[in-house]
């Protein structure tokens, strides 16, 4: 008997996400003919992205990207080009065009000139929370966090060598995750709830999301202590 994957079900603050992500999808495609939806892997997404699949939504009018990737193939088992695939371009949002983050390349710098040549500023961007305040791939301690949460940069996306998490990763930047249209940070459980508390009490690059969020004071935040 094949082992059935179970996933946890979405709860009542995902199915609140869901619907405020799908009105905000539908409120931007009534003023414009397509619609750029950036979210963030890892595992906390998968209940939200498989609620949104079963969204009766245009989503042929939808082009979803990446919020962070780590630098791997996409058929890796820690791809969030994986998990997108998986999970979220199914039912209703197979039609939705997915346009992933890392491309094979032979430098660093090709990497992130290909990653950036087909960036678009997002519409909406949805994303999560470690439980060190990372938020995207802005890790604490990373050598290139500062350039990451430079509140001034142009530069959309940016590379990461975190100091404790596996793989190389591309992320976008705190200027871009700003510019985005709208940004929804979903977390769940009382761990990252208190450390969320902590970075939005005393932004510091301790704690990145506190800084991401500084220049984000219109992001709504979406938390569950289950
Ligand atoms: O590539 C990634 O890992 C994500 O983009 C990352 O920023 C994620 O949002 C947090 O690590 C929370 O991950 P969980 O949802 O698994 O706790």
């Amino acid at each position: 008997m094949p082992q059935t994957h179970r996933f946890p079900s979405a709860d009542a603050t995902t199915l609140a996400l869901c619907e405020r992500v799908s009105a905000t999808l539908t409120a931007i495609l009534a003023g414009q003919d397509r619609a750029v939806l950036a979210v963030s892997g890892g595992r906390s997404p998968i209940p939200l992205f498989r609620a949104l699949a079963q969204q009766d939504l245009p989503w042929h009018r939808i082009t979803v990207t990446l919020v962070d990737e780590r630098c791997v193939p996409s058929d890796h088992r820690d791809s969030n080009a994986r998990l997108v695939r998986t999970h979220l371009l199914t039912g209703y949002a197979t039609s939705a065009a997915f346009r992933p983050l890392w491309l094979q390349a032979a430098t660093a710098e090709a990497l992130i000139a290909s990653a950036i040549g087909q960036w678009q500023t997002p519409d909406l961007t949805l994303l999560g929370m470690g439980e060190d305040g990372h938020t995207a791939s802005l890790f604490p301690g990373a050598a290139t966090l500062p350039a990451g949460l430079d509140a001034d940069t142009a530069a959309p996306l940016l590379l990461v060598d975190p100091p404790a998490a596996p793989h190389r990763r591309i992320s976008m930047t705190a200027a871009e995750i700003a510019r985005s249209g709208q940004v929804f940070l979903s977390i769940a459980g009382a761990a990252k709830q208190a450390v969320l508390e902590q970075a939005l009490a005393s932004p510091s690059p301790h704690w990145p999301v506190g800084a991401v969020l500084a220049g984000c004071p219109a992001a709504e935040i979406f938390s569950s202590l289950t």
